[in-house]
């Protein structure tokens, strides 16, 4: 058996992100591109007896409902396998800040695991399992550029033309996914299907990421912004300042797409040195990969 590997889990941000009104499941119908960007969470696991799991590089408590310990789990109970491990999170990816830190972890947990315990599951398989653990969890398997629909499960690969510079407005007090979504139904009550995104996904056809100004869109915006008007303000300070500016997610991480790495690396500067809390990275990039295995 292997000693241990250490896999790359990517945080995404979603480039255009439609609504629609609640199943009866409670979850919502969603449109939405997905670009997986090169902030990852690193992951590293090893053999042991039982599941352990430690998370360095933020204060998140550990508890059993860990989106790790939960596709640990959800692996040994699909095999019927009791093995264990030790499993090591260091978090690069902000929490609760739309940017898929927690789907990232279990789409890298199940890939770890896979590989360690060597139980050849298909790549059909761990989607499956995916997507029992969460909607956003499958696309953190795949990566790239995706059109994501249904509960954000159903993926459609989107071929990459771009390379994408991004400067990212980080913010550490979260925003809950939940009661995003419960105050866009108290926003828009009456039943309706989520917008098409195919002018973006037809602009991201084009070698110039330019083409993409003007298509960027979060319908989650304005429910995050009505719990707290601060981002509001915020983001349109920040409109204007690369090519497009998106709220990720349920929020609160803004997302400023520039015309070159040289911009965006100039921008981050410029925000960081006016107190803001800026992060760089680029995409699209791969889905959870291994990087290191012995
Ligand atoms: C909003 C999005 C956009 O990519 O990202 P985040 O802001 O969380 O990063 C996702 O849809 C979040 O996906 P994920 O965080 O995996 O959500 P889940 O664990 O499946 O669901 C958590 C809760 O979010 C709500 N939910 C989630 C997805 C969806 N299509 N409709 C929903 O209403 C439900 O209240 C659900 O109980
Ligand atoms: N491995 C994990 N990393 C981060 N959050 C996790 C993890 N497992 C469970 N969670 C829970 O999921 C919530 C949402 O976190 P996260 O996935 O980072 O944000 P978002 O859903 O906004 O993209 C956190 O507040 C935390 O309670």
């Amino acid at each position: 058996m292997l000693s241990s590997v250490t896999v790359h889990a990517p945080a995404k941000i979603n480039m255009a992100l439609r609504v629609g009104g609640a199943r009866p499941d409670g979850y919502h119908p969603l449109t939405t591109v997905f670009c997986a960007l090169d902030l990852a969470d690193e992951i590293v696991v090893a053999p042991a007896e039982g599941l352990s799991l430690t998370i360095t590089g933020n204060d998140l408590a550990v508890d059993d409902n860990n989106l790790a310990l939960r596709a640990a789990r959800a692996l040994q109970d699909r095999t019927g396998m009791d093995y264990g491990a030790t499993i090591t999170i260091d978090k690069k990816i902000p929490v609760a800040g739309g940017m898929g830190g927690g789907s990232a972890d279990a789409a890298g947990t199940l890939v770890a695991l896979n590989e360690l315990w060597e139980l050849g599951l298909s790549h059909a398989d761990l989607h499956g399992l995916a997507a029992g653990l969460g909607s956003d969890v499958p696309f953190g398997l795949v990566g790239g550029l995706a059109l994501g629909t249904s509960r954000g499960e159903n993926l459609l690969p989107i071929s990459p033309r771009a390379f994408q510079s991004w400067v990212l407005v980080t913010d550490s007090d979260g925003l809950s996914t939940p009661d995003v979504f419960r105050h866009y139904d108290l926003l828009h009550p009456e039943p309706h299907e989520p917008a098409d995104v195919d002018d973006l996904v037809e602009a991201l056809g084009s070698d110039s990421v330019a083409e993409v100004a003007g298509l960027l869109v979060n319908d989650l915006a304005e429910p995050a912004f009505t719990i707290r008007p601060d981002l509001r303000e915020l983001f349109e300070r920040l409109e204007g300042a690369g090519i497009a500016t998106v709220l990720s997610g349920s929020g609160p991480t803004i997302g400023i797409l520039c015309e070159s790495d040289t911009a965006a690396d100039a921008l981050a500067g410029a925000l960081r040195q006016e107190g803001l809390s800026t992060l760089r990275t680029d995409g699209p990039a791969a889905g959870a990969h291994v990087v290191r295995s012995s």
